[in-house]
């Protein structure tokens, strides 16, 4: 019994002893892939930083780790990580241009572009190609690669294929839909009128904006608006679990329950889009062509131009259904564009409707246009909008408030590969590129005070001065879409879409924010400001005011 006993002894410790010196194996080889890492990850700054090129102070074992946690304790804890890098940028010196950022392990290596002249090299002179670090964040939302994210001849000939469906032509051909879906918007703003509560703008105009992409996009109504539609609440949900690159918070980035959401989501969002497809696919093989070029009056939603460029390819000979292999391809791009084609939209809306109430002179000349444009009764403004669409193009000034509110509130900004072979020019500096994802910050280079005069001042006439005029945009510093090949496709879109938001709004409201209520309701120490801004920037999708832009709208006159 006392042998068996030892022997029993013997094997639990021997079986511990291998325990531990595995764990210990498993613990050093990660210490040493981590060293190894950190080393190739430190090293080409090193030889930057060396070299005198623009960054911050840089350490060979903490990079630029160091340099952020000051900034970030003077920001609101949920503000979007541009802010953080603008105002890193005014702390050291020969950084009005440019400036190589080392956040390793926390983040990708960056050269961080803050000037028009760097950003049109970036993106117009060099065919650099979108870098694989922004994959991640487009995988729970569309699903896998798309337009966005894709480069080289497949990126082409998808966005060959999706081009004609945003042309300014087909776009103002949709006055009708987007007219219908605003005055849905206009009847809840009302709504909120007579109920007198306190709300998210943000969170309505959302909504708004998924049914707008929905018929662009599926050539069907959402209805998001009014009802439960699973199409639009999964990618909804999807963009609130969505964990970007800036989340701190553990509990936030590796919750348990992320991975369950998301897997969800997407199949709802994909079952929808696939019986969708089946349905119109149907129609195309039963019909005389619902999308056909050869049709008076095509559809050339995104759906439709998928199947169309589907059905070219199979020699007049369509399959009785849809291959597995189209039918995800679709799926990928349908949600890429519900996803862009709703989210930056909705925050454009809001900051507009924001800068104009802080600038009642402004909201007098855009009445005023609208009232000369449209005529003072505003009841009919929906149906003179109907008949004569074209009539949308004659609205100088609302085009110039709604370019301003982009230029000072951009939702998005850009992002490029670099490579061993381009180098920027940045006055008598070359700066290279090799292994950096270079990031043209929208909201730096469209407030760069040496090239934007009143940079930080709404000014819509700045869109309206002749070109000797000192307010004149430098060249290359309006960014918001992005210039040369890989701008955005939906921007004619974005323009009308708030354009008929404005004119069917603006005379019968006054919508205005209610930050200082919503801080009475939600008390706390935290800073709530950037530069004094209160709607400041927040990352939730693309950039989304603070806490959804509390708000309260009253008819006008009241
Ligand atoms: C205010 C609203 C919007 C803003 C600020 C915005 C901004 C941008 C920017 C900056 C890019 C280029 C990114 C880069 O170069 O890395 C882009 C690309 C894109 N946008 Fe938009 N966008 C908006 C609305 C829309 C809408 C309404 C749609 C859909 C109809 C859309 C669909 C796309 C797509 C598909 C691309 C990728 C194009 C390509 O690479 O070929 N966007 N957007």
């Amino acid at each position: 019994m006392s042998t068996t006993f030892v022997s029993r002894y013997l094997t639990t410790s021997t079986y511990y002893q291998y325990l531990l010196a595995t764990g210990i194996a498993i613990w050093a080889t990660g210490v040493a892939y981590f060293v190894y890492k950190g080393y190739h990850a430190r090293k080409p700054f090193g030889k930057l930083y060396s070299a005198g090129m623009p960054m911050p102070e840089w350490h060979p074992i903490l990079g630029h780790l160091m340099c952020l946690p000051p900034i970030l304790k003077t920001l609101p804890g949920n503000t979007q990580q541009p802010e953080a890098f603008t105002k890193l940028a005014d702390r050291f010196d020969n950084s009005d241009g440019a400036f190589y950022l080392d956040l390793w392990p926390f983040g990708n290596p960056l050269l961080v572009i803050t000037s028009p002249p760097l950003a049109i090299q970036s993106c117009q002179q060099h065919d650099l190609v979108k870098p694989h670090v922004l994959k991640p964040f487009f995988e729970p939302l569309a699903g896998g690669d798309n337009l966005f994210t894709m480069n080289g001849s497949e990126w082409r000939r998808s966005r060959a294929l999706f081009n004609p469906g945003f042309s300014a032509n087909y776009i103002l051909g949709q006055m009708s839909h987007i007219v219908k879906e605003t005055l849905v918007y206009v009847e809840i703003l009302r709504e909120h009128a007579r109920g007198e509560k306190l709300f998210s703008l943000d969170e309505i105009t959302l909504w708004f904006t998924l049914d707008i992409i929905g018929v662009v996009t599926l050539n069907s109504r959402l209805q998001s608006q009014r009802q439960y539609n699973p199409l639009a609440s999964a990618m909804r949900s999807q963009v609130s679990w969505h964990c970007f690159d800036d989340e701190l918070n553990p509990f936030i980035r590796w919750n348990p329950m992320r991975p369950i959401v998301q897997w969800r989501n997407s199949r709802t969002m994909d079952t929808y889009i696939s019986a969708e497809l089946e349905k119109r696919y149907a129609e195309f093989l039963n019909g005389p062509g619902l999308g056909s070029p050869f049709v008076k009056n095509a559809s050339r939603s995104v759906i439709d131009l998928a199947i169309e460029g589907y059905m070219s390819q199979q020699q007049n000979n369509p399959p009785k259904t849809l291959s597995p292999e189209f039918k995800r391809w679709a799926q990928t791009q349908i949600r890429l564009f519900l996803f862009a084609g709703h989210d930056s939209t909705s925050s454009t809306i809001c900051y507009s409707f924001y800068l104009l109430s802080k600038h009642p002179d402004a909201m007098e000349k855009l009445r005023a246009e609208h009232d000369h444009v449209f005529g003072k009764d505003i009841t009919k403004t929906a149906d003179i909008l109907l008949e004569q669409p074209n009539l949308i193009n004659q609205l100088p000034y609302t085009l110039a408030v709604i370019k301003e509110a982009l230029r000072l509130f951009p939702a998005a900004s850009a992002m490029r590969g670099g490579r061993s072979d381009v180098e920027l020019y940045h006055e008598d500096i070359k700066l290279p590129t090799e292994g950096m994802n270079i990031w043209i910050l929208h909201n730096a280079v469209q407030r760069n005070t040496k090239y934007w005069k009143r940079a930080d001042e709404f000014l819509p006439e700045r869109w309206l001065v002749d070109a000797e005029d000192p307010l004149y945009p430098p060249k290359g510093g309006f960014r918001v879409f992005e210039h040369g090949p890989r701008n955005c496709i939906g921007q004619t879109l974005v323009y009308l879409d708030i354009k008929v938001v404005l004119a069917l709004t603006v005379r019968e409201f006054d919508i205005r924010d209610a930050y200082k209520e919503w801080d009475r309701l939600h008390p706390s120490e935290h800073i709530k400001t950037v530069n004094g801004e209160r709607a400041y920037q927040i990352s939730q999708g693309g950039a989304h005011p603070a806490d959804g832009f509390p708000c309260r709208v009253r008819f006008r006159g009241e």
